[in-house]
């Protein structure tokens, strides 16, 4: 199973934090992050991950294409609802697309966790 991992830049270390308290959950799953996003959680908790490029320069459709081609099964997506991002149209796409394949999508921590212990439970064929 394959989960994408993304953070703006203000909500990293809250990502970070969260790949370090689950990090047994996560290694469970094949894992892609836009590209800083995965450098900084390599660098913090070495988990093995495909970077796709940072999101400005097309990452987030580069997961999008995944879930448009279904080799994405969830995506934790921990946007920063305070600053605008110049790649918002690239943002908007990539929401979008998980609603039209139903592919399970949380959008701050709170969620993260509900999303995770889903796909785990999921992975484990408890579901
Ligand atoms: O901008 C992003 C998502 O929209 C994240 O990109 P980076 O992980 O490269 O910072």
């Amino acid at each position: 199973m394959r989960l994408a991992l993304i953070a703006h830049d203000e909500k990293k270390p809250d990502l970070i934090e969260f790949a370090e308290e689950r990090k047994d959950d996560l290694e469970q799953f094949e894992l892609m992050a836009t590209g800083t996003t995965g450098q900084r959680l390599i660098d913090a908790t070495g988990l093995d991950i495909e970077r796709k490029q940072s999101g400005p320069l097309g990452g987030d459709m580069q997961i999008g294409a995944e879930i448009a081609s279904e080799t994405c099964d969830g995506v934790i997506f921990l946007r920063d609802p305070l600053t605008a991002q110049p790649h918002e149209p690239d943002i908007t796409a990539l929401l979008r697309i998980c609603d039209v394949h139903q592919t399970p999508l949380a959008t701050n921590l709170a969620s993260a966790d509900a999303v995770l212990d889903e796909l785990v439970d999921q992975l484990a064929g408890r579901e």
